[in-house]
C-alpha cells in the first residue's frame, strides 16, 4: 500500500473497484478491488487494497460508508491526453480531407483560422471543442489556437471554466501566408506572444499554461524562430510546433533553410528543442534526428488519423520508442477528423499493423503499449508527468470512470469478462457513452455541472 503523509481530515472522496493504469515498468497494471483516496487538493492520497479498508479509514479519517463502490463492469483509468489539437479547426472537423498538407493549409485551414479575430465566433467554437474533448475523456489537451492573442486567451479561459488541464498556444507565423492578413510581422508576433504569455500567467488558472507556438518552419523566418526560442528559454516555457509531417513539406524546408543540416537542426539551432518541447508528426525524421530529440529531451506527438487522412506518411512508433524519444498521441483536429483519443488509439494500432504488413519483422504495437501512449506517455511528452498520467500517489486525480456495459452504449458483454478484456473492448469499441464520469485534479468535470 502506498500513501503520502496526509492529515486525517484531508480526504475528499474514496473509490473502491478496479483501477487500470501504466507505469514505467508495466504498460498495463491492473489493480482489482483497489481503494483510492483523493485529498482536498485533488491529489491521490493513497492507493491500497480494498480489503485494507478498515485500516485505511482509520489512518486517513474517512467513514467506510462514504466509499463509492464501482459496479462489476466498471473501472477507473487515467484521463487521456491529447498532445496535439488545433482548437479553431474543430469548426470544420470531419470535412476537407481531400488534399495533401500544404494545399490543405492554404485551401481550408488559413481561411478558417483567419475568422478567429471575431471573439463571438471563437467563443462558440472553443466552448464546443473543450466540451467535446472532455466528454471524450481528454483530461489534458495541448492546443494550438490562432494568431489572435485575445481569442487565444479566451480559449485558456474556457478550458479553465470547464476544468480541463490545458496547454494553450497563440500561433506565430510571419511568412508564407496564402490568405491576406493571416500573418503578422516578426515584431508583432514576438510582442503578441509575450503579451499572451504574460496575460495568461496573470490569470493564475491552476491547470492552464501557455505554450510558445511557432506554427512550423515554413511559416516562420529564422529570426522569429530564434526570438521565440529565446523567450521560451528565458521563461522556462513549453514549446510546440510541427515537424517532418509530409515529404513535400520536408523538401520545401530544405529550400527555405539551405544552410541547415536537417529539419530538426533548424529548431535545435533556434533553441526550440528542450525537454518541454512537443513536435507533432515526425513521420519522415531520420534516425540521426531522433537521436537529437533524445539528447535534447524533446517529444513527439503521434497523430495517426491526420497522417492517414492527409496521406502524409506513417510514423514508425516502434523505432521512436527504441530511440527512447518521449511520445504521446494527438488527434490533430482537423487534419485528423476525430476529436477523440480513443480514435487515436485505434489508428495507432492500425498504422502499426500496416508497418507489419510491409515488413513482417516489424514488432506490432500491443493495445497495452498504445494505452500507455494515450495516458502516461502523453503526460511525459508534455512534461506534465509529475502532475498526471497515472494513479501514482501524489499526482492529481485525472481519471475516467468507465462503464463498459453502459445502458444504450456500443458494447455488448456476453459473459463476465476480466478487467484486461474490459479495457481492450473499451479501447476498440467504446465511446463517450461508456465514459460516465471524468475527473480533473479531483474535480468531477463530466457530467457538466449546471451553469
Ligand atoms: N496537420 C497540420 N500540419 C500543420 N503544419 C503546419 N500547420 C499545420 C496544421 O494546422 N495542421
Ligand atoms: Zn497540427
Amino acid at each position: 500500500m502506498k500513501t503520502s503523509k496526509k492529515s486525517v481530515t484531508d480526504i475528499r472522496f474514496v473509490c473502491r473497484g478496479t483501477f487500470v493504469h501504466s507505469t514505467a515498468e508495466e504498460a498495463l497494471q491492473i489493480l482489482e478491488d483497489a481503494l483510492l483516496g483523493v485529498d482536498s487538493k485533488g491529489k491521490i492520497a493513497f492507493i491500497g487494497e480494498g480489503t485494507d479498508l478498515q485500516r485505511l479509514s482509520e489512518s486517513f479519517g474517512f467513514s467506510s460508508s462514504a466509499v463509492t463502490q464501482l459496479g462489476q463492469h466498471e473501472f477507473f483509468m487515467p484521463g487521456m491526453i491529447d498532445t496535439h489539437i488545433h482548437a479553431p479547426q474543430y469548426s470544420y472537423t470531419g470535412t476537407a480531407l481531400d488534399m495533401p498538407l500544404l494545399q490543405w493549409l492554404n485551401t481550408y485551414t488559413f481561411p478558417v483560422e483567419s475568422r478567429f479575430q471575431d471573439l463571438e465566433f471563437a467563443k462558440k467554437v472553443y466552448t464546443q471543442v473543450v466540451k467535446r474533448t472532455l466528454r471524450n475523456g481528454t483530461t489534458t489537451a495541448c492546443y494550438f489556437a490562432t494568431i489572435h492573442t485575445d481569442a487565444s486567451l479566451l480559449l485558456g479561459q474556457i478550458a479553465n471554466d470547464f476544468g480541463q488541464r490545458a496547454l494553450v498556444g497563440k500561433v506565430c507565423m510571419d511568412r508564407n501566408d496564402s490568405v491576406k492578413h493571416y500573418k503578422e510581422s516578426s515584431e508583432e508576433s514576438q510582442e503578441e506572444t509575450y503579451r499572451f504569455i504574460k496575460e495568461l500567467l496573470n490569470k493564475k488558472y491552476p491547470l492552464v499554461k501557455p505554450v510558445v507556438t511557432p506554427r512550423f518552419a515554413p511559416s516562420c523566418t529564422e529570426a522569429l524562430l530564434a526570438k521565440l526560442g529565446e523567450m521560451a528559454k528565458n521563461n522556462k516555457l513549453h514549446i510546440q510546433s510541427h515537424i517532418s509531417e509530409n515529404l513535400e513539406e520536408v523538401e520545401w524546408v530544405k529550400e527555405l533553410f539551405p544552410n541547415s543540416e536537417s529539419y530538426t537542426d533548424i529548431y535545435h539551432k533556434c533553441n526550440l528543442l528542450t525537454d518541454k518541447t512537443i513536435m507533432a508528426h515526425g513521420c519522415h525524421l531520420s534516425d540521426e534526428e531522433l537521436v537529437l530529440f533524445r539528447k535534447t529531451g524533446a517529444a513527439l506527438s503521434h497523430c495517426p488519423n491526420s497522417n492517414i487522412s492527409l496521406c502524409s506518411g506513417v510514423l514508425n512508433v516502434r523505432n521512436v520508442l527504441n530511440h527512447k524519444v518521449k511520445l504521446g498521441l494527438g488527434t490533430d483536429v482537423a487534419g485528423g477528423y476525430s476529436p477523440s483519443i480513443l480514435d487515436a488509439v485505434r489508428r495507432a494500432l492500425d498504422s502499426s499493423k500496416v508497418l507489419t504488413i510491409q515488413d513482417p519483422e516489424h514488432k506490432t504495437l500491443s493495445f497495452e503499449e498504445v494505452f500507455r501512449l494515450a495516458t502516461l506517455g502523453g503526460s511525459q511528452a508534455l512534461s506534465l508527468d509529475e502532475r498526471t498520467g497515472n494513479f501514482q500517489v501524489g499526482k492529481d486525480f485525472d481519471a475516467l470512470r468507465v462503464n463498459v456495459a453502459a445502458p444504450g452504449g456500443p458494447i455488448d458483454l456476453i459473459q463476465n469478462e476480466k478487467p484486461q478484456i474490459l479495457l481492450e473492448k473499451f479501447l476498440n469499441l467504446g465511446d463517450d457513452r461508456n465514459i460516465v464520469e471524468v475527473f480533473v485534479a479531483g474535480k468531477k468535470v463530466v457530467p457538466f455541472s449546471e451553469p
